[in-house]
């Protein structure tokens, strides 16, 4: 990749990847950016960096390349947020600059010996403390502990009002050389709109309390350009990521979306049926539906939807005296990932004893989710008519209650 100028002695490098799981379990279809950034004043900073997977620090080296710095140049290594896919790289590095200086928060420092085995010279930073590289360019920080891990911090460059906040902000979605969004189509804009909210949804979304601390302390600074860690650089409009984080954050709580996501799955088509008659009833209301068939898909995109739907239907049979397994996996990563207070229905067949209820209303107390759901509906083997009819009602009830829940906000 070539490395791209942000603003005022400014650059932006970058390497995307493509072909992992992200965090080991989240597919990324489109890829992933991890961005780096250098800010350049009588001293030069590095800002985050990349991943040490599969020679991916060498795209970082080849661009400091093409920008005429050598290793030696760089005065100080700031480390916002110590997740190895924004500070592997630092073993690379290590190897050919081995006496550079790190500007970091406390708990960073401990995590950097840890991970790293570096016990380098370090700045210990926190919320207030600036770094003044000269020409005007003087760094300040502000921690925004969990966006998204404890340590994390946000840089602030008070000179071009740049704010590099790491995770906060970011988007899955590979970039190109062209990775600023007045350089993008609205098409594009588009794009990574959905990769953002896919990756809140999936990375920052348990931390939804956190990232809207985060968020307020970012609208107390001048921000004039949001740089994440991941993504685009929001150079034009940064109150867009702004005001979509904010909107993210908010649908922890709900309500989120005036939309219903649909999770289904079914052995031999008793609940199937009766998804067919859902999905029509809630639809002919004008209601735009998210339907997923588990185990075909991946909680990460299931996790996405229901993320921004104020509904929910869950529709199961029983199997083996509980649910049918894949749609447990799918509540307990709803669960773990706080997919809070969502309106929804459940239905499903069974054939003898029932049991897929009983653990719904377990995993719905273990995880606290706080889900209002309207009286639930089980049949004996094959759905007749006054069932199919009874869960059209439902789902007509459903969004009545959506739409009520999104008119109060
Ligand atoms: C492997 C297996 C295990 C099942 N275990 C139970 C059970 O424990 N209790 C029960 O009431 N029904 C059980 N059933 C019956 C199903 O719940 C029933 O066939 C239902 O109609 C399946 O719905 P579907 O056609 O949507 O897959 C089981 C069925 C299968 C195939």
């Amino acid at each position: 990749m070539k490395t791209t100028h942000v603003t005022e002695n400014t650059w932006r490098l970058s390497a995307n990847v493509t072909d992992i799981l992200f965090e080991g379990m989240w597919p990324i279809p489109e890829g992933v950016s991890m961005n780096s950034y250098i800010v350049k004043g009588e001293k030069v900073a590095i800002i985050d960096g990349v991943c040490n997977w599969d020679g991916t620090p060498q795209v970082l080296f080849d661009q400091f390349a093409q920008m005429g710095i050598d290793y030696n140049d760089i005065d100080y290594v700031v480390i916002n947020h110590m997740e190895p896919d924004h500070s592997g790289w630092l073993e690379d590095f290590k190897k050919i600059r081995p006496d550079f200086k790190i500007v970091t928060t406390a708990k960073a420092q401990a995590l950097l010996k840890a991970f790293f085995e570096i016990d380098n010279e370090v700045m210990v930073v926190k919320s207030g403390d600036t770094l003044d590289l000269g020409n005007g360019h003087v760094l300040a920080f502000e921690e925004i502990p969990n966006v998204h891990w404890p340590e994390t911090m946000a840089t602030f460059d008070t000179k071009t009002g740049t704010l590099f906040p790491c995770d906060a902000f970011g988007s899955f979605g590979a970039i190109t050389d062209s990775p600023y969004d007045d350089q993008l189509s609205q098409e594009e804009i588009d794009f990574f709109e959905r990769q953002a909210s896919r990756y809140y949804a999936n990375i920052v979304g348990p931390f939804s309390g956190p990232t809207q601390k985060a968020i307020a302390k970012t609208e107390k600074l001048p921000v004039k350009i949001i740089a994440p860690g991941h993504g685009i650089v929001w150079r034009s409009n940064p109150q867009k990521i702004i005001d979509d984080y904010k909107r993210y954050a908010s649908y922890s709580k709900g309500p989120a979306k005036e939309e219903i996501t649909v999770i289904w799955g079914s052995m031999y088509g008793n609940t199937e049926r009766g998804v067919r008659r859902i999905v029509e009833a809630i639809e002919a209301e004008g209601v735009t539906v998210h339907e997923h068939q588990v185990p075909q898909s991946h909680y990460s995109e299931i996790l996405r939807d229901v993320w921004s739907s104020s509904g929910v239907v869950l529709a199961m049979p029983t199997y083996e005296y509980k649910m049918f397994a894949p749609m447990a996996v799918v509540l307990d990563e709803l669960g773990r990932k706080k997919a809070l207070n969502r309106k929804a229905f459940r239905f499903g067949s069974y054939g003898w004893s029932g049991g897929a209820q009983k653990e719904l209303d377990e995993i719905m107390t273990r995880y606290k989710m706080n889900w209002d759901f309207l009286e639930p509906l089980e049949f004996l083997g094959a759905p007749k008519e006054d069932d199919l009819d009874l869960i059209a009602t439902r789902g007509r009830e459903l969004v009545a209650c959506v739409r009520e829940w999104v008119r109060q906000g």
